[in-house]
């Protein structure tokens, strides 16, 4: 393979000799898409590049030894999925003003072509949108849905304009697709969420009206953000046609999502991972134990756990989830389970009284793991248990080196921080704080 240095990206120019580990994409966007970065290399080639990154960072970032007798044991594989494709149940694509167009078409498709786009950022662009009307990692009738859009909302008689993440002008930011089940059919459920700069239902009549002729569309809603900020939560949330949630069944379990609640990505993957969850938990199962369940989410995995401990206590920041939590305790007939909206960052003295001593926490943060007040918090917990689930191998390696050999006081180190910087500059302590 020959590559050339341009200045804002490494650039193929042509194929010499294919990697070993090649194979040829099957998405037709996926050289261009910020999407996918992988779809050019074999799964197991992928796996044992993931697995080779989570052991260095447990290694050189958790600061446990390879050498141990028992590392080897400890590190077990990764459970790959059995589908690479169609497996996302969630997928954010953006509106754009400016569309990414692939070098190789500049010429031909500049002049005169409508620049709006839908789709996913090119890589390392914030504000342009490849336009894509088919993704590989979602289900088929979100692809329908997608289609849907693609073919009306750029009619000049509808009058819908993308965001403009510069001039903040603009109708349109993002189209959410999340397919879950009908738990009694087992047929797929679709939730499209339109998330506007403004709240103009009026607007979005016409597309509602289209896609709601898909059969699999149970819900449509408009998350309504007015800030300049490009994120799909909405500070306002409201139901355009059909149900506010959809719903999707784990280990036996019903759960309702709302649009801005967190679910795992990969409902297939989840089911595994979940049972892997209750594997590492090693309950007893005589309905004696305690589980606080932090960064809960709409409580899937404390719910999964509850039948068989005396109680679930979690924690979650998102308000919409911890109803959806709530909602789903009921809807499975479990009372053992009480879901606390809070931010973990911004615990104090009092966050221990809210439940009893725990025998086992579940922890299962977002990318940038604990905030240092939680892990102090554990620290002194003394829980007999607990089970790390993270989507960041190196802020979890960094939270085990935390959790498993302690952290040096953050008071004595910027006292000894001050002692030094004041031997080698005096002047510091003038201004210190
Ligand atoms: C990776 S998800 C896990 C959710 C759940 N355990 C599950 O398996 O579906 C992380 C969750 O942490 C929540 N979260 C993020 N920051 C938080 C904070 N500071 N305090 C409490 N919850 C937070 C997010 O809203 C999200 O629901």
């Amino acid at each position: 393979m020959m590559l050339y240095w341009s200045v804002r990206k490494v650039k193929k120019l042509k194929t010499i000799t294919p990697h070993l580990d090649y194979v040829e994409a099957p998405c037709e966007y996926a050289l261009d898409c910020g999407g996918c970065k992988s779809q050019n290399l074999l799964y197991e080639a992928q796996i044992r590049a993931k697995e080779q990154q989570v052991r260095e960072l447990v290694v050189h970032v958790g600061k446990f030894s390879d050498k141990h007798p028992e590392f080897a044991s400890i590190m077990k594989p990764i459970v790959p999925c059995d589908t690479q494709f169609y497996y996302r149940n969630k997928m954010e694509f953006s509106f754009g003003s400016k569309k990414w167009v692939p070098e190789e078409l500049l010429q031909e498709e500049h002049v005169g072509t409508n620049d709006y786009a839908l789709g996913l950022h090119a890589p390392g662009f914030f504000d342009k949108v490849l336009n894509v009307t088919k993704c590989l990692l979602q289900s088929e009738p979100a692809n329908k849905v997608l289609a849907a859009v693609q073919d009306c909302w750029r009619d000049p008689q509808i009058g819908l304009s993308p965001y403009d993440v510069h001039s903040h002008a603009g109708f349109l930011k993002h189209l959410m697709l999340r397919t879950g089940r009908d738990v009694e059919t087992g047929l797929p459920e679709l939730m499209v969420n339109f998330v506007t700069s403004s709240n103009k239902p009026e607007l979005l009549k016409p597309l509602v009206e289209r896609i709601a002729t898909i059969p699999e569309v149970v819900s449509v809603v408009n998350n309504v953000n007015t800030s300049v900020g490009n994120t799909s939560v909405g500070e306002e949330e409201y139901t355009l046609y059909g149900k506010s949630t959809i719903t999707e069944s784990l280990r036996g379990l019903t759960f309702q999502i709302s649009a801005n609640s967190f679910f795992q990505t990969n409902t297939h993957q989840a089911e595994i991972l979940y049972k892997l969850v209750e594997d590492c938990a090693n309950l007893k199962g005589d309905g004696s134990e305690v589980v606080l369940d932090l960064f809960c989410g709409t409580g899937t995995i404390g719910l999964t756990l509850a039948r068989r401990v005396r109680h679930v206590y979690g924690f979650e920041v998102v308000v919409e989830a911890i109803s959806d939590a709530r909602r789903n305790a009921k809807l499975n007939g479990i009372s053992n389970a009480t879901f606390f909206q809070g931010d973990l960052n911004k615990i104090d003295e009092s966050f221990g009284n809210k439940f009893p001593q725990p025998d086992i926490v579940i922890i299962d943060p977002n990318r940038p793991g604990m905030h240092m007040k939680l892990v102090k918090f554990l620290l002194k917990l003394k829980a007999a248990r607990i089970v790390y689930v993270s989507c960041n191998p190196a802020t979890c390696a960094r939270d085990l080196d935390y959790l498993c050999h302690g952290v040096v006081s953050i008071s004595i180190s910027i006292k000894v921080f001050r002692l030094l910087i004041s031997v080698i500059c005096p002047y510091y302590n003038l201004y210190a704080a």
